[in-house]
């Protein structure tokens, strides 16, 4: 029986490996991690993250070949395969600070191979790494390895959260990148027959180390810069009167761009996009490419534009000034469908309004008042690190307040602003929501779910990102 142990239990570990064992009965999967809290939760009916369709895959196979334990040099010690996903954070002190990955826990782990195994082992790299890690990785492993064969292998995680499970059923591809010597080649079918026993074979794509290690940097950036453009023309459209969900439907109908990934938003959120795009930045300019650098860098600054963008229109409609008053957030994770909030446009629209003194009453039917207070008090990059090692908020933000539903969290508020795209929140009682809200009522939709014309019939003041302005925002001006 192969037997698999997967370092890192988070978003990617703990999904990832839950799919191989339902797809591969005969496989041993143990998923292993440093925080206790994580294991625990893993291990109950409670699952540390949420994720459709993975309370059912977990439940089919936890027990059987399935298991998560805190237990790391022993099930390490035991597997075939060790794959390695842990965080790989944007480093924060040092040399390289503000964009070089950091990475401290991925070291760790390949240290911690390297001492405790006792027989050849396939090392993957799951995590997201810069380009090149595999060669200092296998510098590691090769050391002191007492005569222990190790293969490296890059096989980056395409999934989207929220979509997790139906991603990993039916990936558009997996990548595996291996040394083109026959025992790297051989690696690279060990692993891909794990795939094959769900992935048709014209998906499993298999490059050389580097190709795959910087593919998966590639395909973020290219995905962040989509957004980047959609919301660079989502400024213009406001200026012109163009309408940013027309142009993104004519221009995506071009089979040559393709209709996905084109909603304008107030900015991308989610724990990759701008980590690896720093990454990228920091890996050019260390090769000498300062052109190619600020090329990439230029989607971050479209996406931080966007953000100060949408809070200076709502504190320039309202008169200048939210001081003192009632702003309802409805969302705060950074997309639907999950409850992660790292990096969420949420943070820094809280935080804008905040600073310009208003009060906050939040509502999102997945994040808990904690880990807003965390979010809301703690330093750029922090959050990326693993949970019981993040510090604590040492003071509760008091301009904000954490309620359980909509309604309440918008009575008697000047102002609502949508910062998650919560189905819910598109079938929402707006007439009550108006009735019961100060006046002028205004809105401001940062993901473009409501009904624009409806709404400003009932008598709201409504923002929606890149649409024709409201008669009353026309004049008002929202420059960064
Ligand atoms: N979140 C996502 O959707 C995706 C993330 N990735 C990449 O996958 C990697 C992991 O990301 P997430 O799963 O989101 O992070 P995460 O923070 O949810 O999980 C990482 C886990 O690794 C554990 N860990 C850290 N050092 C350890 C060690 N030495 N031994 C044992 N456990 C250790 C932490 O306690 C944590 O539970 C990152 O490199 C990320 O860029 C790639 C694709 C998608
Ligand atoms: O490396 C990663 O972590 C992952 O990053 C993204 O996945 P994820 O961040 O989970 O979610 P996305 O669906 O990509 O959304 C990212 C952000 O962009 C925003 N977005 C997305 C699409 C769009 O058209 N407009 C838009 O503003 C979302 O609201 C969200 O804030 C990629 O889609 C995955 O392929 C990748 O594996």
């Amino acid at each position: 029986m192969v037997k698999i142990c997967c370092i890192g239990a988070g978003y990617v570990g703990g999904p990832t490996m839950a799919v191989i064992a339902l797809k591969c009965p005969s496989v041993q999967v143990v998923v292993v991690d440093i925080s206790i809290q994580r294991i625990n939760a893993w291990n109950s009916d409670h699952l540390p993250i949420f994720e459709p369709g993975l309370d059912d895959v977990v439940k089919q196979c936890k027990g059987k070949n399935l298991f998560f334990s805190t237990e790391v040099e022993k099930h390490v010690s035991e597997a075939d395969i060790v794959f390695v996903s842990v965080n790989t954070p944007t480093k924060t002190q040092g040399l390289g600070a503000g964009k070089a990955a950091d990475l401290t826990y991925w070291e760790s782990a390949a240290r911690m191979i390297a001492d405790v195994s006792k027989s050849d082992k396939i090392v993957v790299e799951k995590s997201t790494v810069p380009v090149k890690t595999a060669e200092a990785i296998e510098k590691i492993l090769t050391h002191n390895s007492k005569g222990i064969n190790f293969q490296i292998l890059s096989n980056p995680e395409f999934l989207a959260e929220g979509t997790a499970i139906e991603d990993l059923f039916k990936p558009d591809r997996v990548l595996i990148g291996g040394r083109e010597t026959p025992e790297g080649a051989k690696a690279v079918q060990a692993l891909k027959d794990v795939y094959a026993h769900w992935v048709p074979e014209d998906r499993i794509i298999c490059t050389n180390l580097w190709s795959a290690e910087l593919s998966k940097l590639a395909a973020n950036a290219f995905l962040a810069q989509r957004i980047s453009s959609v919301n660079a023309m989502s400024a213009l459209c406001e200026a012109t009167g163009a309408d940013v969900t027309q142009v993104s439907h004519a221009v995506g109908k071009d089979t040559r761009i393709g209709p996905k990934f084109l909603n304008a938003s107030v900015g991308f959120g989610g724990s990759c996009f701008q980590k690896d795009i720093l990454n990228l930045v920091y890996i050019c300019d260390c090769n000498g490419l300062p052109e190619v650098a600020n090329y990439w860098k230029q989607v971050i600054k479209v996406n931080d534009y966007q953000k100060t963008r949408f809070v200076n229109r709502i504190v320039s409609s309202m008169f200048n000034t939210v001081s003192g008053k009632k702003v309802a957030v409805l969302g705060f994770a950074f997309k639907k469908d999950t409850g992660d909030t790292r990096e969420t446009p949420a943070i820094d629209v809280c935080k804008g309004l905040i600073g310009d003194k208003a009060k906050l009453s939040i509502y999102d039917p997945q994040v808990s008042e904690e880990q807003i207070q965390r979010d809301l008090s703690m330093k750029k990059f922090d959050w990326d690190h693993p949970t019981h090692l993040q510090p604590m908020s040492p003071t509760a933000v008091k301009a904000l307040q954490v309620v359980w539903d909509a309604y309440e969290a918008t009575k008697d508020a000047h102002a609502v602003a949508i910062m998650t795209e919560w189905d819910e929140f598109k079938t929402l009682d707006y007439q009550r929501i108006y009735d019961n809200m100060q006046k002028p009522a205004f809105l401001f939709d940062g993901r473009n779910i409501v009904d624009v014309e409806k709404l400003r019939k009932i008598g709201f003041i409504v923002y929606s990102i890149g649409k024709p302005l409201d008669q009353w925002l026309k004049d008002m001006p929202a420059v960064a």
